[in-house]
Formats: C-alpha cells, sequence, structure tokens
C-alpha cells in the first residue's frame, strides 16, 4: 500500500498535508505525534470514515490500483479483507448483544475467511471459554485482544491500530504491541500503528512517521529517529520516551 500526498481540511481548517508513506505484508510503521496532530484522522481518512464534512484529497496505491482517498465507496470496499481497524476502545466497539463466538462467525462470513472462532482466540491469547463471553465480561485488555481477533479474522492486507493499549497498564500495553506485532508478522500482514508514545513502540515498529499539526515532520527508521532526532517534535517525543 502506497499513501500519496495525502490532505483532508474541514471548512477550510487543514487537519492533515501531504502526508505520504508505502508499507508492505509483515512490515511494521509507527505513527507517533503529540495529541490533535492527525494520527486518528490519518486512518480514518484511509478507512474512507473521515468525517462527513471533511475534503479528502490524495491518492491510494492499491497493488495496481489507483484510488484517490476522496473516493468513500471504493475505499469502503477496501474495508476488511483490504483494511481493517483495532479501535482504542474496543470494548464499545464490540456489540453488547451478542457473544465473541458469535461476532467472530459473523466477520468471517462477512468477509469470507475460513470460521474457526477458537483458533482465531488462540491467536490473540485466549482460551474457548471467551467464545461465549459477552462484551461486559472482558477485562480491557481481553477486550482489545478480542477486537484484533475480529480484525485479523477479516484476513486483512493491512491493519490499522489506533493506540489499542491506550486504556491498558503499562505492562499490558507491552504484552498488546508485541502480541499485534507478531501476529502482523506472522501472516504478512502490514501493520500501521498509532500511538503517542514512542517507548511504547521503540523496539516493536522497524519504521516511523511523526505528525505534528497534520505535517509529516519525520519519517524514517525508528532506530534512527531514536538515535538522531531531526526535528524538534520528534526530539520531544524522545526525550519523553526516554523519561518513562
Ligand atoms: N469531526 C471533526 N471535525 C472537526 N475537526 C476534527 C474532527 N475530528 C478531528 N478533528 C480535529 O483534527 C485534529 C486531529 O485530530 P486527531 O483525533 O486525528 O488527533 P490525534 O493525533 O489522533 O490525537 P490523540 O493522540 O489525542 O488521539 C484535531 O485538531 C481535532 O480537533
Amino acid at each position: 500500500m502506497r499513501v500519496d500526498d495525502l490532505g483532508c481540511t474541514i471548512d477550510g481548517r487543514t487537519l492533515l498535508e501531504a502526508v505520504s508513506f508505502s508499507i508492505c505484508g509483515g512490515e511494521s510503521l509507527a505513527v507517533l505525534g503529540p495529541s490533535g496532530a492527525g494520527k486518528s484522522v490519518l486512518l480514518r481518512c484511509l478507512l474512507g470514515l473521515a468525517p462527513a464534512q471533511a475534503r479528502v484529497t490524495g491518492t491510494l496505491f492499491w497493488d495496481d490500483r489507483r484510488v484517490p482517498l476522496a473516493d468513500r465507496p471504493a475505499l469502503a470496499r477496501l474495508r476488511g479483507r483490504g483494511l481493517a481497524l483495532v479501535p482504542q476502545a474496543a470494548a464499545a466497539s464490540l456489540d453488547p448483544m451478542r457473544t465473541v463466538g458469535e461476532q467472530l462467525r459473523e466477520v468471517c462470513v462477512l468477509h469470507d475467511t475460513d470460521s474457526r472462532p477458537r483458533e482465531r482466540l488462540a491467536e490473540v491469547g485466549l482460551s474457548q471459554e471467551f467464545v461465549g463471553r459477552f462484551a461486559h465480561e472482558l477485562s480491557g485488555g481481553q477486550a482489545q485482544r478480542v477486537a484484533l481477533a475480529l480484525a485479523l479474522a477479516c484476513r486483512p492486507a493491512v491493519l490499522l491500530a489506533d493506540e489499542p493499549m491506550a486504556s491498558l497498564d503499562c505492562v499490558s500495553q507491552v504484552e498488546l504491541v508485541e502480541l499485534l506485532v507478531r501476529r502482523c508478522a506472522a501472516e504478512q500482514v502490514a501493520l500501521v500503528l498509532v500511538s503517542h508514545d514512542l517507548a511504547r513502540v521503540a523496539g516493536c515498529c522497524a519504521r516511523a512517521l511523526v505528525l505534528d499539526r497534520g505535517r509529516m515532520v519525520a519519517h524514517g527508521s525508528l532506530a534512527e529517529l531514536l538515535a538522531a532526532p531531526p526535528e524538534p517534535t520528534t526530539a520531544a517525543m524522545v526525550a519523553a520516551a526516554r523519561r518513562s
């Protein structure tokens, strides 16, 4: 997948400007930046789910296809087998009326992938008993794992994860990020992982893109950005990571 010159404005206000990057199966890219930088808007633009009043520009190159990022129906068709999302608040994204197993089966039928909920759950470290659980019977970390299992059950080419570890304790955050990176690498899924916390993704993602007020201020090897931050926003994130 290649994103070329993505821009997004709302009522003349620029939320994203000239964002370009590419990612291949099995790779991981961290999208970093302070609060309000445009990280979530970036993911929503890729999914064709930008706010209704937004004007989105730029192009998504997908295999040999050229998809205008303003073409919401074309982007909607990529959702599932193309791009899947692990949201920030997983528990709220689950259907409260249906068991985990029912939701997994539905995703598999909808996207025509193999439907073995127990295996999908085992892959994310959850035992068979979770098949019969409802959302309100899950801890925050378990709900995030279920959301990951649902996203991977689509068998996507690209997984977009929007701060999936935000509501978890430190140990669970590390475990979840490691699980995400491990599962995506094992299934050759490209991972775009949004975080405002560089310390959480350092050592997990090979590359990073740093946003600040909608602009891409740094992009490259995460190890190199850590060793020699090229500009003040990245330097501030590196300093915060060193303190934590
Ligand atoms: N529906 C909307 N209408 C108008 N502005 C919006 C809308 N959604 C987001 N924005 C604005 O876009 C900017 C980027 O928001 P976004 O949620 O992408 O930030 P973020 O980098 O994900 O921040 P955080 O780390 O706090 O989640 C913010 O200034 C926000 O107010």
